[in-house]
């Protein structure tokens, strides 16, 4: 089944300034592509340019899209980085979306594992999201941070990975308490299986047969532009209300047997 999702208004996020990490591939090129569509003008992030540039080619407007090379793990880049971006177009929305991770038993992981994927996927989306208060509060924005389905059951595979993104699910809850004051709301999005790039081949079998077939009640993946309007819904006036949330878009996956990345999960 094909799904039908452009549902919001032309003009939903309409001089809406927002800057996505992770902009130059997947679920962050949708997000990116669909703000600008819907009016937004964006600066995407990430470490490299060709891909960056690639989004701005494929925008409605390329003169609403610019990027910024940058590694999200490191915070002095980061701080310059937000820092520019925010001082020339404001900021009204910020994606914490870039992430991922490698699949293994906890035994599997070593220290190092352990601190590469703390450090991207918790330490790296604080960081930003500090970088960006001051401006977010001045234009009473908000933040959408792109977790994971399961992310409240856990996910076998995954212990680095759920674990960083139950503190991001802790700290949107904090933040979205403390900056209400600001009018600044935040919202996490956790996806079930989206078939990005980032899957490859090799994976592809066990991702149709267990995550998609077997994991997944509605039995298809997550389009990455279902994710795209939800995050600009979220955005955009409908979501003025909304602040602390956990939105799984995964079909059902949390409700089911889950999404887990070793095999004997499934046996
Ligand atoms: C078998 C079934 C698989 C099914 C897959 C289905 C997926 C369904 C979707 C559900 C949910 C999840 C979705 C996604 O997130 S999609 C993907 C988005 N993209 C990615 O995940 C790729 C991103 N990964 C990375 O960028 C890197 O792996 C990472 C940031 C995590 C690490 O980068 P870094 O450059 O820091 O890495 P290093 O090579 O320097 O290594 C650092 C330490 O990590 C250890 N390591 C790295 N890879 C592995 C591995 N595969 N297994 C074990 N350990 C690993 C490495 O050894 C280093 O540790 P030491 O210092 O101790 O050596
Ligand atoms: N695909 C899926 O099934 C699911 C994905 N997710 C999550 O959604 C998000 C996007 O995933 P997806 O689009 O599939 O994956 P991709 O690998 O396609 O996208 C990840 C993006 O993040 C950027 N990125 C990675 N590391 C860094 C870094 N250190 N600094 C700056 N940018 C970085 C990458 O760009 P570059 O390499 O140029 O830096 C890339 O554009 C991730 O957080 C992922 O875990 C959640 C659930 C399911």
């Amino acid at each position: 089944m094909t799904a039908r999702t452009s549902v919001l208004a032309d003009t939903a996020c309409a001089g809406l300034s927002a800057l996505v990490t992770g902009a130059g591939s997947g679920i962050g090129r949708a997000i990116t592509l669909r703000l600008v569509e819907l009016g937004a003008r964006v600066t995407g992030l990430g470490r490299r340019a060709e891909t960056l540039a690639e989004t701005g080619s494929l925008a409605a407007d390329r003169e609403r899209y610019d990027y910024e090379v940058c590694d999200v793990r490191d915070t002095e880049a980061v701080v310059a980085a937000v820092g520019r971006t925010g001082a020339r177009h404001g900021l009204g929305l910020l994606v914490n979306n870039a992430g991922g991770q490698f699949f293994a038993p906890a035994t599997g992981i070593s220290a190092g594992g352990w601190r590469a994927v703390i450090d991207l996927n918790l330490t790296a989306a604080f960081t930003v999201t500090m970088a960006a208060y001051p401006f977010l509060a001045e234009a009473g924005g908000s933040v959408v941070n792109i977790s994971l389905s399961g992310v409240e059951r856990g996910g076998m595979g995954m212990a680095h990975s759920v674990a960083a993104r139950s503190g991001i699910l802790g700290l949107t809850r904090t933040l979205a308490l403390e900056w209400a004051k600001d009018g600044v709301r935040l919202n996490c999005v956790g996806p079930g299986t989206v078939l990005t790039s980032a899957l490859s081949d090799e994976a592809g079998r066990h991702v149709h047969d267990n995550l998609v077939a077997r994991g997944t009640p509605m039995r298809r993946a997550t389009a990455p532009e279902e994710v795209a309007e939800l995050v600009a819904f979220l955005a955009g006036p409908a979501g003025a209300m909304m602040t602390g949330q956990l939105i799984q878009i995964d079909g059902g996956a949390h409700l089911g047997p889950g999404l887990h990345m070793l095999p004997e999960a499934y046996a």
